[in-house]
């Protein structure tokens, strides 16, 4: 009940009937005045303002005898100061204030602070409906059984003189004869008073008969009985007896109820503290996990106005609260949403009370942002009010991700060019229009001719470099509707959608390989790069994906095998030396424990002396189906097989026997030239294999030369250094072969203990020219002897490249001219008939 009735406030129950007097008003007059206005209570003023006030209750206090009413100015007994109450105040407010200033009755000031009614504790407890509160509470528990019962026939100052000694309210007066009683009350007495004669017998001033309950009878009903016949006293008799017992005052139902309401209202009170303390608890935490939040969040009412904001709506937004509070949401709008986003999102808050979903945002920067916003809706349960909050984490670095990893799915990151998978859906779309239409489309591959140089040579970033300036190049000469693909390292693959015949993929490949004409800028280095090309055609090669993409493979390395910078169109012949490829890397693997290798051996002579200087070891591997198969075909395939250190080791040791088995046959070779792979250097033991095979021999190491090309330096280079060192220390000679076709030679011959330096036939094949490759060799022979190098030509076919290379003061030549890779036997030939001519 208390819940439902406390937010009554007092402007809903005072008495506006505000009765007032002066002063200087003699206590008669003002009694008068209350007569005649029927109130318990006056308010004294002085100059207009209230300054007391003066009770009923007040009468029984004066000394009757020694006073007289009219010469008695009401400032002299009244009670000041007045305490006021605000009329919107609540009665609870209300009613601690009376309870707190043990008074009855308050003066309610308007709004404009001006007295406008009083409302007394009576008023404030009539109006709580709290009738419940008598209903099981007996009269016995409440009734005045010490009530001072007067004679009829004493006089009514008795009566006053009774009630102010006992502090009693009313007084009871019985009649003997009657064998009645009656009843003398603070009110009978205030009005008595005024009369001239009120000294009479109390019976005179007594009213009766007096109606009577029994002590069982509920409070309830007493107060039922009373508030109809407007009384305010009961007597109370013995059920059995009838006898008086005592007396009832209203005062005393009026005060069990004001008890019961004022212990209710602290116990509402302290529970709301109590929960007023919990809810201050909840909000500390609440703001503290809105603080720590790392999502943004924004509080704002249902008009749209921002509240709160915590930190992390500064950190993403780039906004400061004082900057969006009191402001709108559309602070943040990007502009990129229509009307109808925002009326679903309001649709679904409506409906629902929470939303959820992606929007852009824009920060104070101008920046777009996604963010995942979740919007509840807040009912706020002390008022009205609605509220929204919006939490969000901006997720636009997972939204790129997500794009990002999309992207990767069909496309190429480094270049941005379809990747194989997109290449596929692409060619397979073509397919199907091609065979709806009968019309032609080719699969071509290119592959970039000695990349893995320039990556190992110049670097990754380098090789990266030069995939995007070729994907660039041949983009350039695509038509509408083809796809140019990487398919990864330095593959990439063309579909020409519209090919009328052959010829058109022809004249496409020219076109592509004059793209390679001008060289690559790699930044600091302008390298020149080719590419084999090899092409397929649907319907005539293959009529799927697989079939036609296999064949342009296929195609691609036959232009490799015809000495690269070239383009095949696809032939059903080729097949089958693809199948021999094929073949050959399952053979190869046992060829070794087979015997199928053998050692050749080339001369090197020298330009001055015209002797043999060295001996230099070719392997050669005879198949027994496929015949002899070429050095420059197989180490690679070792090498991508990992089976290259195993053969190295195999040629050391083969050709350290066969060193010291010459020199028991007292055939004299000072140096026997040794290729090493560049794997052989950082994966094997190359320094114990050849001190192995050195001591096994028993072979002095200055008798060795191991021929390196500048491969092996490039991808660990403190390696291939420790490795050459160490060798050196053996005795053991180095050669830098084919020098010249790498980048950065000429920094690794002064930094790595290098002996020799072997001069790359291409460079040799044309000498004598107008191109200036003359010059090159001219060049390298005498930076080689600047260096103390010992320089060797390979690939000397010619009388002229002789003489040309005699001239310039090259310390020795290998080539057909002098001498073929020989087998041991024919080498033995060879050397006997050099014997005899020398
Ligand atoms: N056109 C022409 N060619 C000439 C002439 N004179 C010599 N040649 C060839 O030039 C190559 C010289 O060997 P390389 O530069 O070390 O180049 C070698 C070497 O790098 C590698 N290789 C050969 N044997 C071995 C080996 O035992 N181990 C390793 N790791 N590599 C080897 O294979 C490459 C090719 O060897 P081959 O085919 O034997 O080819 C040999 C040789 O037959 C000439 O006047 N005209």
């Amino acid at each position: 009940m208390i819940g439902d009735s406390r937010q009554l406030k007092i402007k809903d129950v005072f008495s506006t009937s505000l009765l007032s007097c002066d002063e200087s008003t003699s206590l008669y007059d003002a009694l008068v005045k209350m007569r005649q206005h029927n109130v318990s209570s006056i308010f004294v003023t002085h100059r207009g303002g209230i300054v007391g006030i003066w009770t009923e209750s007040d009468c029984v206090k004066l000394d009757l005898k020694h006073i007289h009413l009219s010469q008695l100015p009401i400032k002299q007994v009244m009670t000041s100061p007045v305490h006021d109450i605000l009329l919107d105040k609540t009665l609870s407010e209300a009613t601690i204030k009376l309870h707190q200033l043990g008074i009855r009755h308050l003066l309610v000031k308007d709004y404009n602070n001006e007295p406008s009614g009083v409302v007394s504790l009576s008023d404030i407890v009539r109006n709580q409906g709290l009738d419940h509160y008598l209903h099981f509470r007996p009269i016995e528990d409440h009734f005045d059984s010490d009530v001072s019962v007067l004679d009829s026939r004493q006089c009514v100052s008795e009566a006053i003189e009774v009630m102010r000694h006992k502090r009693a309210t009313a007084v009871l007066v019985y009649h003997e004869q009657l064998k009645e009683y009656g009843i003398i009350t603070q009110r009978d007495i205030a009005y008595a008073i005024l009369e001239p004669h009120w000294q009479q017998q109390c019976w005179e001033l007594a009213s009766f008969p007096m109606l009577s309950m029994t002590p069982d009878e509920s409070l309830f009903d007493a107060y039922r009985k009373m508030t109809a016949k407007s009384i305010r006293h009961l007597v109370v008799r013995d059920k059995s007896t009838s006898q008086v017992v005592g007396l009832l005052a209203l005062k005393n139902v009026l005060t069990e109820i004001e008890t019961a309401y004022c212990s209710e209202l602290e116990n509402v009170l302290a529970q709301r503290d109590i929960a007023l303390r919990k809810s201050e608890k909840n909000l500390y935490l609440a703001n503290r996990i809105i603080d720590a939040s790392l999502d943004g969040i924004m509080i704002t009412r249902s008009s749209g106005e921002i509240i709160q904001i915590n930190p992390a709506f500064s950190a993403l937004t780039g906004y400061q609260d004082y900057e969006v509070i009191g402001k709108k949401p559309s602070i943040l709008s990007s502009g990129m949403h229509d009307e109808d986003y925002y009326n679903s999102m309001w649709a679904a808050l409506k409906e629902k009370g929470v939303w959820q979903g992606e929007i852009c945002n824009k920060k104070k920067t101008g920046d777009i942002y996604v963010e995942w916003l979740t919007i509840i809706e807040i009912n706020d349960p002390y008022s009205d009010e609605v509220l929204y909050a919006a939490i969000f984490s901006d997720i636009t670095e997972r939204k790129n991700a997500e794009e990002k990893i999309a992207r990767l799915a069909y496309f190429d990151e480094l270049t941005g060019l379809p990747n194989r998978r997109l290449f596929y859906d692409r060619l397979s779309m073509a397919l199907a229009s091609a065979h709806r239409d009968q019309h032609k489309i080719s699969v071509m591959f290119i592959d970039l001719d000695r990349f893995k140089e320039v990556n190992d040579t110049l670097g990754h970033s380098a090789g990266d470099k030069l995939l995007m300036q070729v994907s660039e190049r041949i983009k350039s000469i695509l038509k509408e509707g083809d796809t140019l693909a990487r398919l990864g390292g330095d593959e990439f693959v063309v579909l020409l959608t519209e090919v009328a015949d052959m010829d058109s993929v022809v004249s496409f490949a020219d076109k592509l390989l004059l793209q390679f004409n001008k060289s690559f800028n790699l930044g600091n280095i302008s390298v020149a790069a080719t590419a084999s090309l090899g092409a397929s055609m649907y319907p005539d090669d293959g009529s799927d994906s697989e079939s036609l993409l296999k064949h342009a493979d296929v195609a691609m390395y036959r232009s490799k095998e015809l000495g690269r910078n070239s383009f095949q169109m696809y032939k059903a012949s080729m097949n089958a030396r693809s199948l021999e490829r094929l073949s050959m890397q399952s053979r190869f693997q046992s060829a070794l424990e087979n015997g199928e290798f053998e050692l050749y051996f080339q001369p090197l002579k020298c330009l001055v002396s015209g002797r043999i200087t060295s001996l230099e070891c070719l392997l050669r591997w005879h198949d027994p189906n496929l015949g002899m198969i070429s050095p420059a075909q197989f180490i690679p395939l070792a090498e991508e097989l990992g089976l290259i250190v195993k053969l190295d080791e195999w040629v050391i040791d083969r050709a350290c026997a066969q060193l010291a088995h010459w020199q028991k046959m007292n055939i004299d070779v000072r140096h026997l030239a040794i290729n090493v792979s560049a794997q052989h250097l950082t994966q094997g033991d190359l320094v114990n294999s050849l001190h192995n095979a050195l001591s096994k021999y028993e072979l002095e190491g200055n008798q060795i030369e191991l021929e390196l090309t500048e491969g092996c330096f490039i991808s660990n280079f403190q390696c291939a250094k420790d490795v050459l060192s160490s060798v050196k220390k053996m005795g053991v000679s180095i050669a830098l072969d084919d020098f010249g076709t790498g980048y950065s030679a000429l920094s690794y011959l002064t930094k790595l203990p290098i002996d020799i330096l072997k001069i790359d036939p291409s460079f040799i094949a044309k000498i004598p020219d107008e191109y200036g490759n003359s010059e090159i060799v001219s060049a390298i022979v005498a930076m080689a002897k600047a260096l103390k190098l010992h320089v060797v030509a390979e690939g000397v076919e010619k009388q002229e490249q002789m003489r040309f290379l005699q001239k310039l003061g090259c310390h020795a030549m290998q080539g057909y001219l002098y001498c073929k890779p020989l087998s041991q036997a024919a080498w033995c030939e060879f050397y006997q008939a050099e014997k005899l001519i020398s």
